[in-house]
């Protein structure tokens, strides 16, 4: 929605917009967008694959951040070759860094997770997962995000179609300016 068009506007920076509430204190240093490269895999696949990723994440001021993810395909000189995973959703943060959160995916997946922030480290494992009939079966996920000054690297285990847990995703992005 356009920040024009409601009383209430979610804020990417600390210090404009709604005061943060206090609970989320130590995610605000995720706030903003961050863009970056990343490889891929799965047992499933012969190959492996490139990516770039934009994330953003935001605040109304209370104890949540609203958390959108998009990536896209790129090739050996990392030039856009498609859309490809997009998720959206909701990280839910406690007072002492305890963190749920709830992430949905276009073709059909729902995750819940539960984990922590702790220092520059957030770690979450899914909680349940949900599909859409046509969805690809996906039981598990687990994710580690690592903040270093204005750099985000992100990686991402999934179980599924048959697969034990495995790497599937890691990327590094750095902070967009304002
Ligand atoms: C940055 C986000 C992501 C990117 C760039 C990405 C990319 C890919 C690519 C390129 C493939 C090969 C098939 C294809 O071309 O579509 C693939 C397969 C797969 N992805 Fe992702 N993916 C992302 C996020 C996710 C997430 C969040 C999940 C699960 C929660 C997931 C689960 C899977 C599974 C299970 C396969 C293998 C399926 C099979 O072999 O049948 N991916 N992914």
């Amino acid at each position: 929605m356009d920040s024009a068009q409601t009383p209430f506007p979610d804020s990417q920076v600390a210090g404009v917009g709604p005061e943060p509430h206090p609970w989320i204190t130590p995610a605000l240093a995720l706030l903003g967008s961050w863009r970056g490269s990343g490889s891929g895999g799965y047992g499933t696949l012969a190959d492996g694959f490139s990516y770039a990723q934009e994330i953003n994440f935001s605040h109304d001021g209370r104890p949540f951040l609203r958390y959108e993810a998009r990536a896209w395909l790129t090739d050996a000189g990392g030039r856009p070759v498609r859309p490809s995973g997009r998720e959206s959703g909701w990280w839910r943060v406690g007072a002492d860094g305890y963190l749920e959160a709830v992430v949905a995916h276009p073709l059909g997946i729902v995750t819940t997770y539960v984990g922590r922030i702790s220092g520059n480290e957030i770690e979450m494992a899914s909680r349940d997962m949900a599909v859409t009939p046509r969805a690809k079966e996906v039981t598990a996920s687990r994710r580690r995000l690592t903040l270093h000054e204005d750099e985000l690297t992100v990686v991402q285990e999934v179980e599924a179609v048959g697969q034990p847990l495995q790497q599937h995703l890691s990327a590094r992005l750095r902070r967009l300016p304002v």
